[in-house]
């Protein structure tokens, strides 16, 4: 699992209950020192206690904590396993205010979370003093002690968010983060113990909310997370400047250290056209259909009056001509420029450009008519100016639209539900966020992003060094294709060929496919053949491994998926109970469809796909082998050594990618394992019940005498006498109809229906270990799996966050609260969404988590039967279905839905 450690659960738990917990003391103007050497007190040794102690052996050493104004403090570290600790550093006495702040060190070895309170009446948004770094691995994730770069915030209900936000260049955001936690006390008394996700389960009770059961999102909590503050104007540049980027135009550079979760970029849009509002959901995404065309957006451009600002954006985005091209045209044109000349002086002009905050004064009026010009923009120097008419004729406008603008089909879930609280129901949009267009495009991008209503919000994914670029992925789900389909995708849609570092290893490596002894990176070193011979002779991928993987989606996606969606979705059972008697709409299935037959075609795709499967996991655990593999324990050094030796074999992080290339093939796999579960169990239970009411007919005479005596006996309800014929009869067992036929033999007795089958499954008690055995152990399996391929490729997107969330309630399932797993689950989770929204405070956290939870169905895992509770007698219901679908605003590449009726179990004789 993932090497990444933030608090859990049970240092939550640990803090809630033992509020003996030394550090966690409110409101009282008081400090606290420690000498060197001594463990944080707790006074209950807990894990989480044990995890968060710091002593000078694991070279974490507290000094002082200085006095003076600071009230509260709250700290809950966190390490695991016997990587060195979390750290506070020294912190010279008497700072007017001192805070901690999470560092949060995607891939460091240890995890910090302090918090601070403010004392009532004193101002948050004093420079707070940060300090932080890591003994082990000696990264600093903050600037000096009392430095204004970083600001610290108290939310409005007593917790706080911290969010380092640094001043680096251009205009802080200026919101309600930064405002003193007006209700910090008062809050802090209402803290509501939360029913922990632990502990619920299927068949808990609703607890009274006054009990702690999940209490629905207040604004507040993510007003602060959400730059929301009404009326002002965000925008935030951190850390950033533009750079030339080798074959990729300009890119967005980071100027320092940051980590993962900083926010680096808000920005108001110059253009924004929204779909007809539908609503939050937690299922339904909104309609695609609803989202505005790029093309609507380009022709409300067009001709627009907007501010000059805005109007230079339009001329400085890129516009499909490349700068390397226009240059030759440049200087053919006699302009004198030579070479690069207008490669510079875009440069230069976007630079300033940047500089400058993009808020809601920098936009266009689309609808603005001949007199509004007159309206106040401001001009790039801020000074109030007169709107402008878009500078670029139709076709232009089209171009930068297409390369530049961005689409979201459905709002982020944690806004949605924010933002619904005031009544304001977000939907798809369409628009151009100036500022952010200029970040490139990676497929193992290192920044996740996404809209906070209209302000679009860039975060760190991932801890990222000075001088390293940031980047985004231009797409979702397909970040998890292989080399040519991205490829494809990219150059359709963007018109480029990518040559991000991901790219152009796998490309390096296809095309050194048939080389010896390979010097270079990608298969051939996927093949053991790696550098000084490291790994040759050992284990080796199988040879055909590239054409593989670049078969296997295509295979998977165009042959098997449509099948297995056409098959098992819940449209498809729906229309199969839905009456009218054969196919239903788009083909459905026959309501007399023999369930034998789905059972005979799905166990071969099963075992197709199986094999697909093992194939891959065999081919990376070889390569792992090859790469000298870490030993228990030491993985993350060992992945880094890989990673920054380029040793001979596979790293992590390529093993990850490979497993990302086949990542349909999970998702098909689990819907094949569950459907053909839950339909041999069905079938078994059928000829059982056939065999019984066969055999009691032997002894009772006659078909039509067994389906009766089995109905006396309560197990079978006659429902209808044989239409004369001699040994003819329908009945119907649970749910499931029989129809004797005539023939009296057991081998003839009629096939089980698509239909019937589902009425069993949903009528039926579950027995938990079959379900744990058959299904839930194999789901959990591969949902970790694609749960570390999500965040090593996607970090920060709707798909890691969909697979953590989804294994977080599959292990809950399978192994308890309790289980180690389950914590390291909760890591990926709050990785996740770390990586997504921030840094969070513990308990925002725990409700983005719950939206979150809602909007991909994660519990669904919690399968019926799990808590002994009968599953009620129904009609069959369509699945909820859940769909593992990509970034921000993008619909899956498969679109597989994952039929959420419990599967493969065994129905309870009684
Ligand atoms: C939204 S713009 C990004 C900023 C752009 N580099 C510029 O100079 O304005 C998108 C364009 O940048 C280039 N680009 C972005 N990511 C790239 C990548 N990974 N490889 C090659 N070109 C890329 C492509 O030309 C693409 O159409």
């Amino acid at each position: 699992m993932a090497n990444l450690r933030p608090l859990g659960r049970q240092a939550k738990k640990a803090n809630r209950s033992d509020s003996e917990i030394l550090l966690l003391s409110r409101n009282s103007h008081q400090s606290w020192s420690w000498p060197l050497g001594t463990h944080c007190a707790f006074r209950k040794p807990s894990r989480a206690a044990m995890a968060t102690t710091c002593t000078p052996s694991t070279a974490s050493l507290i000094t002082t904590i200085s006095r003076s104004r600071f009230t509260n403090f709250v700290c809950h570290g966190s390490r695991i396993r016997d990587h060195g600790g979390s750290s506070l550093s020294a912190l010279p006495p008497n700072q007017p205010v001192i805070s901690h702040f999470a560092t949060h060190a995607r891939g460091n070895i240890c995890n910090l979370h302090c918090r601070r309170y403010e004392a009532p009446g004193s101002k948050a948004n004093t420079a707070v003093a940060c300090s932080s770094q890591c003994r082990c691995c000696g990264r600093s994730a903050a600037g000096p002690l009392g430095s204004p770069s970083i600001r610290a915030s108290c939310s409005s209900h007593g917790h706080d968010v911290m969010a380092p936000i640094r001043q680096a260049g251009g205009t802080p955001l200026t919101y309600s983060q930064l405002q003193p936690s007006h209700a910090a006390t008062a809050a802090s008394a209402q803290l509501v113990r939360r029913r922990s996700l632990a502990t619920a389960s299927a068949s808990a009770p609703e607890a009274p909310a006054s009990e702690g059961s999940p209490q629905p999102l207040r604004s507040g909590d993510l007003d602060e997370l959400l730059y929301t503050s009404g009326g002002e104007a965000p925008y935030y540049r951190g850390p950033l400047e533009l750079r030339e980027v080798p074959d990729s135009g300009v890119g967005v550079f980071v100027t320092e250290d940051v980590p993962c979760g900083t926010l680096l970029l808000a920005c108001y849009p110059l253009a924004l056209l929204r779909g007809r509002p539908t609503g939050h959901s937690t299922h339904a995404p909104a309609a695609p259909a609803l989202l505005p065309s790029p093309m609507e957006l380009a022709h409300a451009l067009d001709g627009a009056i907007m501010s000059p600002l805005a109007a230079a954006w339009m001329l400085g985005l890129y516009d499909g001509v490349d700068d390397d091209e226009d240059d030759g045209d440049v200087s053919d044109g006699g302009s004198g420029e030579g070479d690069g000349g207008r490669k510079r002086r875009r440069l230069a002009q976007l630079r300033q450009l940047f500089r400058q905050p993009f808020d809601a004064t920098s936009a266009a009026a689309p609808d603005a008519d001949e007199g509004e010009e007159e309206l106040g923009f401001r001009d790039a120097a801020g000074v109030a100016a007169k709107g402008v008419r878009c500078p670029l004729p139709a076709e232009a406008v089209a171009r930068v639209v297409t390369f530049n603008a961005y689409g979201e089909a459905r709002p982020d879930p944690a806004v949605a539900a924010v933002k619904s609280l005031s009544g304001e129901h977000l939907s798809g949009c369409v628009g151009l966020w100036p500022p952010f267009s200029l970040i490139n495009h990676s497929c193992a991008p290192v920044a996740s992003y996404g809209l906070v209503g209209d302000v679009m919000v860039v975060r760190a994914a991932t801890d990222l060094s000075a001088g390293q670029q940031v980047t985004i992925s231009y797409f979702g789900r397909r970040a998890l294709a292989p080399l040519e389909l991205r490829r494809a995708y990219l150059a359709q849609h963007y018109g480029f060929i990518c040559s991000c570092e991901r790219c152009t290893l796998e490309a390096a490596g296809l095309e050194e496919e048939d080389q010896q002894a390979g010097e270079g990176d990608g298969y051939g070193r996927l093949r053991g053949e790696g550098r000084n011979g490291a790994g040759a002779g050992t284990a080796r991928l199988p040879p055909e491994l590239p054409a593989f993987l670049e078969n296997l989606h295509t295979t998977c996606s165009r042959a098997a998926a449509p099948h297995l969606n056409d098959m098992l979705t819940g449209r498809r059972w729906m229309a199969a109970a839905g009456g009218g008697g054969g196919t239903g709409v788009n083909g459905a299935v026959r309501r007399d469809e023999p369930v034998s037959e789905l059972v005979e075609e799905l166990s071969e795709l099963y075992n197709y796909l199986s094999g697909c499967w093992q194939q891959l996991l065999r081919a990376a655990a070889a390569a792992a082998a090859t790469s000298g593999t870490v030993a228990e324990g030491e993985e993350e050094e060992g992945v880094e050594d890989a990673a920054a030796t380029g040793g001979g074999g596979l790293s992590q992080q390529e093993v990850f990618w490979l497993e990302g290339s086949v990542f349909v093939l999970l998702d098909q796999l689990l819907v094949v394992l569950g459907t053909l579960g839950l339909l041999k169990r069905v079938e078994e239970q059928h000829q059982r019940t056939a065999a019984k009411s066969m055999a009691s007919g032997e002894a009772g005479g006659g078909r039509k005498g067994a389906l009766a005596a089995a109905a006396k006996g309560g197990s079978v309800r006659r429902v209808a006498a044989s239409p004369g014929g001699k040994a003819a009869g329908r009945a119907e067992v649970d749910g499931v109809v029989v129809v004797a036929d005539e023939s009296g033999s057991a081998a003839a007795a009629p096939p089980l229906t698509a239909l019937a089958a589902m009425r069993a499954v949903a009528s039926r008690r579950w027995r938990v270990e079959e379900l744990t055995r058959n299904f839930l152990m194999p789901y959990v399996d591969l949902l970790a799996q694609a749960q570390e391929v999500a965040a090593a490729v996607a970090p920060g997107s709707d798909l890691a966050v969909a697979c953590a969330v989804r294994l977080l309630y599959g292990i809950q399932a399978v192994l308890g609260p309790e289980s180690d797993e389950f914590r390291e689950a909760e890591i990926s989770c709050y990785d996740a969404l770390s990586a997504r929204y921030g840094i969070l405070d513990y308990d925002v956290y725990e409700q983005i988590l719950e939206v979150c939870v809602k909007q991909y169905g994660a519990q669904e895992v919690r399968l019926p039967g799990l808590a002994g509770e009968a599953v009620p007698a129904a009609a069959p219901q369509p699945p909820a279905a859940f769909l593992l679908d990509g970034g921000a605003g993008e619909g899956g590449m498969v679109g597989l839905h994952i039929p959420a009726v419990p599967v493969d179990a065994e129905v309870v004789e009684e």
